[in-house]
């Protein structure tokens, strides 16, 4: 189980343009943290940073476990699957776990993988090719992928995005089961304020200007502030400022 995700005054720039600035905050072990915040505002680009596949200017991402290696399930923002890949659904979520050199799973590896579609309800589509699936579908298998190997982190970036209403339930219910049943800790990108609302414990709300952490109901029900960032302008003073604190969550705050 993970005992520790810190983001301490992260800094990414590309060409010389700052998207993430002195950026920090903590996830508490077990929690399902909502990020969100404008197009082009850093979130990918945070999710990235954590995963290692960006590296920051500075600051840093400390992800630290209890007993071993923490493992960390990732489902990206975009995958193209061309309706024509040959490959069913069960052996892409079994892509998840390959970690050894040989070229069929282990008795425990198939136990884990029947294990995860039965939890993420894709067992019957365990047959089809990947891309005959609805897009729903897809994400089931996607996510089942990321959770193969059961996670201490989980990181979702719009994972819900396109799906239904009902989709995106039965998504979110998957992650805050795995939440509860194994302890992962997910940090998920979301546009849906509903979701973030029904789902989050806590929620960072990003944006070039700045960023505020805290719970769901404190930061969506902001409105001064939620116009700021998602319109760009308020009746009040609607300038955000980071204001940085040494005590637990939220770690960064705005001025009230
Ligand atoms: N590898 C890169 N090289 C140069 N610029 C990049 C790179 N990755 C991201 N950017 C830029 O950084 C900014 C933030 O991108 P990012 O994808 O993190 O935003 P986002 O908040 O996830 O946006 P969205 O909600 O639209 O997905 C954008 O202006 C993007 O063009």
């Amino acid at each position: 189980m993970l005992r520790q995700l810190q983001i301490h005054q992260l800094q990414v720039r590309f060409n010389g343009e700052q998207i993430l600035n002195d950026l920090s905050f903590k996830v508490a072990p077990g929690e399902l943290f909502a990020i969100i915040g404008p197009n082009g505002a850093g979130k990918s680009t945070l999710l990235k940073s954590i995963l290692g596949l960006i590296h920051p200017q500075q600051g840093d991402v400390s992800i630290l476990g209890d007993h071993r290696k923490v493992i960390v399930g990732y489902v990206p923002q975009s995958r193209v699957i061309d309706d024509e890949t040959p490959i069913s659904a069960s052996d892409f979520v079994s892509l998840g776990q390959i970690s050894g050199f040989l070229p069929w799973l282990s008795r425990k590896e198939k136990k884990a993988l029947n294990e995860i579609m039965q939890f993420t309800d894709t067992k019957r589509l365990a047959n089809k090719p990947i891309g005959t699936l609805s897009g729903g579908e897809r994400q089931r298998v996607f996510l089942a992928q990321a959770l193969v190997r059961k996670p201490d982190l989980l990181l979702l970036d719009e994972s819900t995005a396109n799906l239904d209403p009902e989709a995106q339930i039965q998504m979110m219910e998957l992650v805050k089961n795995a939440a509860k049943e194994w302890g992962v800790t997910a940090l998920f990108i979301c546009h849906d304020l509903q979701m973030v609302g029904t789902y989050a414990d806590h929620v960072l709300l990003l944006s070039r200007q700045g960023y505020k952490t805290g719970h769901p109901e404190d930061i969506l029900h902001d409105r001064k502030l939620m116009t700021t960032v998602f319109h760009g302008s308020s009746s009040e003073n609607g300038t955000m400022h980071h204001v940085p604190t040494e005590s637990e969550l939220p770690l960064a705050g705005f001025p009230q």
